[in-house]
């Protein structure tokens, strides 16, 4: 992918479990319909939580598989988080990039090391929420991970947040709504000062420039 130039932006988005970077991404996508965007559906190995769907959320595989994958050179990036693998597809990034669609991926600080040494133009956002006990909280509220899974995910908070300065941008999740204007203002402004953009303008660009329309 390194030499290719898109119109579209990749945004690298990290936090640790629970700081809302799922529900923050959700949010933005639902609340703007004039640029096409997605989030990128990783593989992982973790098991499928109640109310996940395979395909939506995750595309769940098995441990084989997923070495099949990385085998076959599949992952843009790819890394062990809370005892699983979760991988991004190559092939499904090039193809929205492709497409102009523009790409979130909600993945650790590991696989986004690994994605800026493949694509120096990718923007990164570091999430963190206002302090470790409210963080314990969200987790709990979710609902969704059992009692020692979410004692791990504590566990291994601060590590995750220790990479906070790799990161271009920083959020700090304490009111959903302003996290949420801040994380707009961001991809707002990281997409208009984009040169490559100028690209989508090109038949307006080539009558501006035009010496016909000088005479
Ligand atoms: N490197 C990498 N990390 C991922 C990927 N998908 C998810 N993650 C990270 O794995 C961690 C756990 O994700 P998940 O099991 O969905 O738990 P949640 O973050 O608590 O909802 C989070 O830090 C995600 O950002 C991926 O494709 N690659
Ligand atoms: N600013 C916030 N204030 C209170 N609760 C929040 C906030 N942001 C997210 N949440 C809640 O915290 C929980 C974890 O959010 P989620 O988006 O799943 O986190 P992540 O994807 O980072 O693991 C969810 O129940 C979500 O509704």
């Amino acid at each position: 992918m390194q030499n290719k130039s898109y119109t579209a932006s990749l945004f690298i988005i990290s936090a640790p479990s629970g700081a809302g970077k799922s529900s923050l991404i959700q949010a933005y996508l639902a609340s703007q319909t004039a640029t096409p965007a997605k989030v990128s559906i990783s593989h992982t190995t973790r098991d499928i939580r109640p109310g996940e769907q395979h395909g939506q959320h995750y595309h769940f595989i098995d441990k084989a598989q997923f070495e099949q994958m990385i085998a076959q050179n599949a992952f843009i990036e790819y890394a062990h988080v809370y005892d699983h693998y979760y991988g991004t597809s190559r092939k499904a990034i090039e193809d929205y990039l492709e497409q102009g669609i523009d790409i979130f991926l909600d993945i650790d600080w590991q696989g986004a090391r690994q994605v800026r040494a493949s694509m120096p133009e990718a923007k990164s956002i570091f999430i963190l929420p206002p302090s470790l006990p409210e963080l314990e909280k969200r987790l709990i509220k979710r609902g969704q991970d059992s009692e020692a899974i979410i004692q791990k995910r504590m566990k291994k908070a601060q590590s995750e947040m220790s990479h906070y300065s790799e990161y271009e941008y920083l959020i700090i999740n304490d009111n959903f709504e302003q996290a949420l204007h801040q994380l707009s203002m961001i991809i707002d402004t990281e997409k208009l000062k984009t040169v490559k953009q100028a690209t989508r303008h090109q038949p307006l660009l080539a009558q501006l420039l035009s010496s016909s329309s000088l005479d």
